[in-house]
C-alpha cells in the first residue's frame, strides 16, 4: 500500500481498545486497534453469537485439542427484533402519514408513515434544504447522542452541524428512516391492516419505491427543491434515483453527493448477499420472517448477526484485516485449543450489536432492495440514465472499497453531463471508509455544497 492515512484521533483511547502493539500492522502508520477480553463488557465476554448448545471442552475423540469450545452467550439479551415500536420513546423523530404507495413491482403499501428527523432552519426562499439518506442499518439519527429512543449516537455527527460541512446554521437537514427499515417508517415490523406485524407478508420493495415515499415526506413539509440530496451505499442508491424521480414529480434535486455507492448492484454484491440472506432464512428462529412475538433470545439473532458479519467483512479491507488483527488471538484464547482469533472476536461483537439493535425482516427487505437497484431499468440501460441526470453530482469512492469499488464511482463521474471528477478517498479501512475518513471527506463535501451555493 503506497499511503495509508494518520492514526485516528480516539484510538489511543484505552478506554475503548487497547492499543496492538505486536507484529502485525508494524511498519505503518495507522494506529490499529483491538481489544483484550478484559476490555470487553461483561456480556459481550466471549461474544456474541449465540452458537447453540453448549459443547463439551476439553480433547476430542481423536486425542487431541477440540474444536469445541462454549461460546454461549446469554440468548435473552437479544431481543426477538430490534425495531423501533410505537410506544417506544420517540427520541428526535418525528413521524407523517403519507398514505398509500404504490410499488414498482405492483400492488401497494398502505398507511405509510415516514419517520425523519431534521437539524437547522428552512429558509424563506425554501433553497436551503439538504436531504441525507442512511445506508443499510444506519438511521435518521445523523447526528446527537445515543439515548433513548436512539440505540447509537449519530453516524455522521462530523459531518452534520453547527459548523460542519453540511452546516446546520446554514442549511436546513432532513434525514428520514428508509422505508422496510425498523426505525420508525413503515417496515416489516410495523402493524400491517390487520392489526399484526407484517413479517412475512411485507411486499417486496425497490430503492424507487423507498424514493417515492421521501418524495412525499418532502411534500409533506413543502420543499420543492433540494439544494444536496447526499447518501452513502444504499443511501447512495437513493440518492442517485431521486436525481430521476425527484424532478419527475416536480422536486428540484439542484445536486446530490453519491458516496461508495453504484448505478447498478454488480453480480458480486449480489454474491455477498446471498450467504447473508440465507443465514437469515437458515436460522430456525426467524420462522419464516414471522418471530414478532417471540420471547427475548427465541428470535433470528443467530442469523442476522452471521449476515453482519459476513456484511461487515465486506465493510473493511483485506489491509486492515491482516495489519490489525493478523494471526494475533482474542485475549487468552488459543486457536489452537478452540480459542478464537482477535479477527473472529472483533466480527462476533459487530455481529451481536446489530443483532441487539436491528430487525431481521428489514435487514432481508432492504438487501432485496438493493440487489433489485438497477438506475437502468426501464429507461433505455445504466448509461442512459446516467447521462439523463441533469442536477450537479459530487462522486466519492474509497480506494480499498471491496464491496461497491471505486470503478463503479468512476463510471457515474464519467457518464453523468454535470458530475465532477470522481474523488477517491485515500483509506485502509474500505468502505466503511465513509463512516471514518472524515478529515478527507468533510471538505471535499463541504467545498462542493459552497460551490453549488456559489453557483446559484
Ligand atoms: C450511513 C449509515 O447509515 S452507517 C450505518 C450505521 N452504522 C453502522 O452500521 C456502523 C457500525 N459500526 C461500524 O461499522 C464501525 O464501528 C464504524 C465504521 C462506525 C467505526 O469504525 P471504527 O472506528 O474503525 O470501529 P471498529 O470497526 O474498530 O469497531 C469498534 C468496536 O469493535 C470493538 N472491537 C475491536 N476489537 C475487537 C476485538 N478483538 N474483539 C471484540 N471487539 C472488538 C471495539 O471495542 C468497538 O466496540 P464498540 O463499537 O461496541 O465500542
Ligand atoms: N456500516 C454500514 C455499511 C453499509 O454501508 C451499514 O451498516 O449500513
Amino acid at each position: 500500500m503506497s499511503e495509508v492515512p494518520a492514526p485516528r484521533p480516539g484510538c489511543d483511547d484505552p478506554s475503548r481498545a487497547a492499543v496492538d502493539t505486536r507484529a502485525p500492522g508494524a511498519g505503518t502508520s495507522v494506529q490499529w486497534t483491538t481489544m483484550t477480553d478484559e476490555q470487553q463488557r461483561p456480556g459481550d465476554r466471549t461474544d456474541d453469537v449465540d452458537r447453540g448448545a453448549p459443547q463439551p471442552q476439553g480433547w476430542s475423540r481423536s486425542g487431541g485439542p477440540s474444536r469445541a469450545q462454549s461460546r454461549r452467550l446469554d440468548p435473552t439479551t437479544f431481543p426477538a427484533s430490534g425495531a423501533w415500536r410505537p410506544g417506544d420513546p420517540v427520541g428526535d423523530r418525528q413521524h407523517v402519514e403519507i398514505g398509500a404507495l404504490e410499488l414498482e413491482g405492483g400492488g401497494q403499501l398502505p398507511g405509510v408513515q415516514v419517520a425523519y428527523e431534521s437539524w437547522g432552519t428552512l429558509n424563506d426562499r425554501r433553497d436551503n434544504a439538504v436531504l441525507v439518506l442512511h445506508a443499510l442499518t444506519g438511521d435518521s439519527h445523523v447526528t446527537g447522542e445515543a439515548g433513548p429512543g436512539h440505540p447509537t449516537a449519530g453516524w455522521w455527527s462530523e459531518m452534520v452541524g453547527p459548523g460542519a460541512p453540511i452546516d446546520t446554521d446554514r442549511y436546513y437537514v432532513v434525514a428520514p428512516n428508509v422505508v422496510g427499515g425498523c426505525q420508525g417508517s413503515t417496515g416489516p415490523s410495523s402493524l400491517a391492516p390487520d392489526g399484526a406485524p407484517w413479517g412475512s407478508a411485507f411486499p417486496i420493495i425497490t430503492v424507487r419505491d423507498q424514493v417515492a415515499a421521501e418524495i412525499e415526506l418532502s411534500r409533506s413539509l413543502g420543499i420543492t427543491s433540494w439544494a444536496l440530496v447526499v447518501g452513502a451505499s444504499m443511501g447512495g442508491l437513493r440518492a442517485l434515483e431521486w436525481t430521476l424521480l425527484g424532478p419527475e414529480a416536480g422536486i428540484e434535486v439542484e445536486s446530490a453527493a453519491i458516496i461508495a455507492s453504484a448505478a447498478q448492484t454488480p453480480g458480486d454484491q449480489i454474491a455477498w448477499a446471498h450467504p447473508q440472506l440465507t443465514a437469515i432464512h437458515a436460522d430456525p428462529r426467524f420462522r419464516g420472517g414471522d418471530y414478532y412475538d417471540a420471547a427475548d433470545g427465541d428470535g433470528p439473532h443467530v442469523g442476522l448477526g452471521i449476515a453482519r458479519s459476513i456484511a461487515h467483512t465486506t465493510y473493511r479491507s483485506a489491509l486492515e484485516f491482516d495489519e490489525r488483527f493478523g494471526r494475533i488471538p482474542q485475549g487468552g484464547d488459543d486457536p489452537m485449543h478452540g480459542g478464537r482469533f482477535a479477527v473472529q472476536s472483533y466480527l462476533d461483537h459487530h455481529a451481536s450489536k446489530l443483532a441487539r439493535r436491528f430487525d431481521a425482516n428489514s435487514y432481508v427487505v432492504l438487501t432485496e432492495s438493493m440487489l433489485t437497484h438497477d438506475l437502468g431499468r426501464d429507461r433505455g440501460g445504466v448509461t442512459t440514465a446516467l447521462q439523463s441526470i441533469r442536477s450537479r453530482v459530487l462522486v466519492v469512492g474509497v480506494d480499498t472499497d471491496r464491496l461497491f469499488l471505486p470503478a463503479e464511482s468512476e463510471r457515474i463521474a464519467r457518464e453523468v453531463p454535470r458530475a465532477e471528477p470522481v474523488r477517491l478517498l485515500r483509506s485502509a479501512y474500505g468502505h466503511d471508509g465513509f463512516l471514518i475518513e472524515f478529515d478527507q471527506l468533510g471538505p471535499i463535501v463541504g467545498e462542493f455544497l459552497a460551490g453549488v451555493h456559489k453557483r446559484r
